[in-house]
């Protein structure tokens, strides 16, 4: 089994029509399990990187690889594992989710699109146990998109990335769009997922690689941190050693723009 799930080869990645690149010599790789933060300032390249990731862009060069394989998506086999694999949730929960579409047909979406389940019952026993995961009702499944608050679309969105039981989940800034109350409570729920049963071994929990401008969400919910500034990794360490000690004057920067810091828990 490779180590890494996924990970950025040494990738540049330059716009079409762009006359500089966007990322220089950009590699990140993603244990399994394992939860990362990208933080840097609005433009530093963060949603470039996890469009790369996804899939989305091909690098101008360097590789992305999945099971340390380069990403291939005219392999359409392949590309299914991937997409199972590898889930997402944006940060617009209201942009994110079909306004036609009622909450239970949004959640099982990936199932059906992937082809992993078909069958009417399991998909309605799989929307009861996914509503239960984030913490909303079960009769939420029945209804559409517009009913839901902010936090509650994000909830939906969370329960519709962990429909095919991913191995690692890509967030772009996914509370930013939110109120600070609710905030706390999606940080909470993403930092319980694929954790509660603490006898399984950390490879099989649900990994996260979390997008943020703010340290304080990624010191909250990752392991580990890396700092990006104008498509560059200019630091990169386990966040409580980053947090405490940082060597970049870039990442003094950001975290001067905290007000205080979080308890770091483990
Ligand atoms: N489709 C595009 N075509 C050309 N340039 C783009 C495109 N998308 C993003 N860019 C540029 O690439 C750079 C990085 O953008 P990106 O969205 O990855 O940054 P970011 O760190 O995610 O910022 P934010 O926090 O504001 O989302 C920016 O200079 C942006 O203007």
């Amino acid at each position: 089994m490779n180590e890494y799930l996924l990970a950025a080869d040494n990738v540049d990645f330059r716009y079409p029509g762009r006359d500089t690149n966007t990322l220089h010599g950009i590699t990140l790789a993603l244990r399994r399990g394992e939860r990362v933060g990208l933080v840097g300032e609005s433009g530093a390249g963060k949603s470039t990187i996890l469009r790369l990731l996804l899939g989305l862009d091909s690098p101008t060069s360097g590789a992305v690889r999945f099971q340390g394989e380069p990403l291939n998506l005219r392999d359409r086999a392949g590309l299914r594992g991937f997409r199972s694999a590898v889930q997402n949730v944006f940060q617009d929960p209201y942009g994110a989710l079909d306004p036609r579409a009622t909450v239970g047909r949004t959640i099982t979406e990936p199932l059906r699109s992937l082809g992993i389940e078909r069958d009417r019952e399991a998909l309605n026993s799989r929307v009861a146990e996914l509503l239960a995961a984030v913490d909303l009702p079960a009769d939420a499944a029945d209804r559409y998109p517009h009913a839901f608050s902010g936090g509650q679309r994000q909830r939906i969105a969370i329960a519709r990335a962990l429909a095919p039981n991913p191995q690692l989940i890509l967030a772009d800034e996914p509370v930013s769009a939110l109120d600070m109350s609710v905030r706390t409570q999606i940080i909470e729920l993403l930092r319980g997922l694929g954790r509660s049963d603490a006898a399984v071994p950390d490879e099989h929990q649900t990994g996260l690689l979390l997008v943020s401008h703010d340290l304080s969400i990624v010191a909250a919910l990752c392991d580990r941190v890396a700092v990006l500034q104008d498509g560059r990794i200019v630091e990169e360490g386990l966040t409580a050693e980053v947090l405490a000690n940082p060597q970049h004057p870039y990442t003094r920067t950001l975290l001067a723009a905290i007000p205080r810091l979080p308890r770091i828990e483990g």
